[in-house]
This record gives structure tokens, sequence and C-alpha cells, in this order.
């Protein structure tokens, strides 16, 4: 049986809201340690909003315009160590307004895909100031069909579904999730492992911003939804090894795409 191995590295970083050139210096310094390892990773992702973090009153003059400034940053950084990076998501100003972004880049420095958050999250405010975007994320981890949600967008079942379906085998997730709801954001992450049969790797923020806390808890879960590694609540570097083969593996056990009966549940 051939083996896919691909290993992660998740930047679990605490978030400066409304600053984002503290943001920029930290996670450049992170993404130096990320690599500064025998083990390179592969694929790199962190938190969503990592540039802002969720200052959404000035969020129009802290926006990244079209993303250059991340795009220069991380362009260069994947080409340099030949690494693949999900970048987090960032707070992206357009003409029409700001989105929340993520900007996939292949390992040698291009963007190979790009993904704006469907739905906004109207707890923290999110469609007052944020643009919602229209399309739904996919791109190629390595070798390996995978998909793309942001935070709120994994209490969506059928996005991830609708992924699974058109052959994702692994589901990307940054986020910006806080306290008291930690165990919304473990059993979500489980259920959309297991109910798909995919891997789910998730990378959370840490720290304080206001009155906001979040715990970290980084996850990487495996198609079986075994937990293959999880943060604590401090910043770290979340380190995982995982074979996508397992996918098929776990699929051919238990046929669950096979055994579906659409024709009684979508209309
Ligand atoms: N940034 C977000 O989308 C937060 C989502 C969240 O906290 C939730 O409970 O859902």
């Amino acid at each position: 049986m051939t083996t896919q191995t691909t290993r992660l590295a998740l930047l679990q970083m605490h978030v400066e809201a409304g600053n984002p050139d503290e943001n920029f210096r930290r996670l450049t310094e992170m993404l130096e340690e990320a690599v500064n390892t025998e083990d390179k990773p592969d694929l790199i992702m962190f938190p969503e909003m990592w540039n802002t973090g969720y200052a959404l009153e000035q969020i129009g003059d802290l926006a990244d315009t079209n993303g250059e400034r991340t795009k220069a940053l991380l362009s260069a950084f994947s080409r340099k160590h030949g690494v693949q990076i999900i970048g987090g998501s960032i707070a992206e100003g357009r003409q029409d307004g700001v989105y929340n972004t993520i900007y996939v880049f292949d390992d040698k420095g291009n963007v190979q895909a790009d993904y704006s958050k469907i739905h906004l999250f109207r707890l923290m405010d999110e469609e007052k100031h944020l643009q919602a975007g229209d399309k739904i994320g996919r791109f190629t981890a390595g070798d390996t069909d995978a998909g793309m949600m942001i935070c709120y967008d994994i209490r969506f079942p059928e996005l991830a579904r609708k992924l699974a379906l058109s052959g994702t085998k692994a589901l990307f997730v940054p986020a910006q999730w806080p306290n008291p709801r930690l165990h919304h954001w473990r059993t979500l992450l489980l259920a959309r492992a297991i109910e798909n049969q995919m891997f789910v790797i998730a990378c959370n923020r840490c720290g304080t911003s206001g009155t906001s806390t979040f715990f970290g808890h980084s996850m990487v879960i495996d198609p079986w939804g075994e937990i293959i590694a999880e943060a604590g609540e401090e910043e770290t570097i979340l380190r995982a090894e995982i074979d996508m083969s397992l996918v098929d593996q776990v699929r051919r056990k238990i046929p669950v795409f096979e055994d579906r009966r659409p024709a009684l549940y979508e209309s």
C-alpha cells in the first residue's frame, strides 16, 4: 500500500487586534521557527483574520488592499522554503468592501487558490463590516484534493458534504473561535471529519482581544475521527504528520458515500 505523507505545521498565534504591523512581525517570526527544523513541514497554516484581528470598526482602514502585503510576504516565503502555505485568512480590502479571505500558495510561491468566507458570523458583527464570498473553496494539497472553510463555516455540514462529494479528502479551517464555545469547536470539527471521512485540519488563534478570549485548541483529526494532534491554549506551533491514503481506507471500510440515498433527502 502506498502512503501519501504530509507534514503539517499550524501556527497557533496570538493576534493583536488593530495592529497589522505587529501581527506581520510575529507571523514572520513563527514562520521562520516552523521551517527551522530537520522535519521541515510540507504545508503551513495559520488562523483567521491574523493581520487585523476583529478590529471591525476600523477594518476599512486596516485591511490589506487586494492582499498585496500578505501576498508579498507569503509568496516569497513559500518559494524560498519550498513549502505550501494556507495563509490563514486576512481582512482583504477590495473596491466593494472588506472580505475575510484565504490565499493558498504552492511551494513555488504562486497563488494557487483563494476563498472568502461565505457565512458571516452575526454574533461577532461580521455582517455589519464584511462582505460575504460567493464561491466555495477548493485547492490541491500536494497531490490531494482539499477544501477550505473559515471558522463559522464549520456549522454548515452541507458545505463540507458538498466538498467531500466533489473529491475533497482534507478540509483546512483557519479560525478565531472564542470562549465559551470550546465544546462546539471540538464537536463540530470531529463531526465534519467522521461524517465525511476526511482529514480536518483546523488552526485557531489564542490570547485575548478586548473582552474576548480565544482558547486555541488547534486540531488535526483523521478520517476515522481520531485526534492526531491538539494544541493547548498557549501560542505554539502544532506539528503533525498525516497519511492521505487513510481516507480511501476508511471510505472502503464503511462505504458511506456509496450508501447515500440522496433522492430521499435532497430536493
Ligand atoms: N470567527 C468566527 O466565525 C467565530 C465562529 C464562532 O465562534 C461560532 O461559535 O460559530
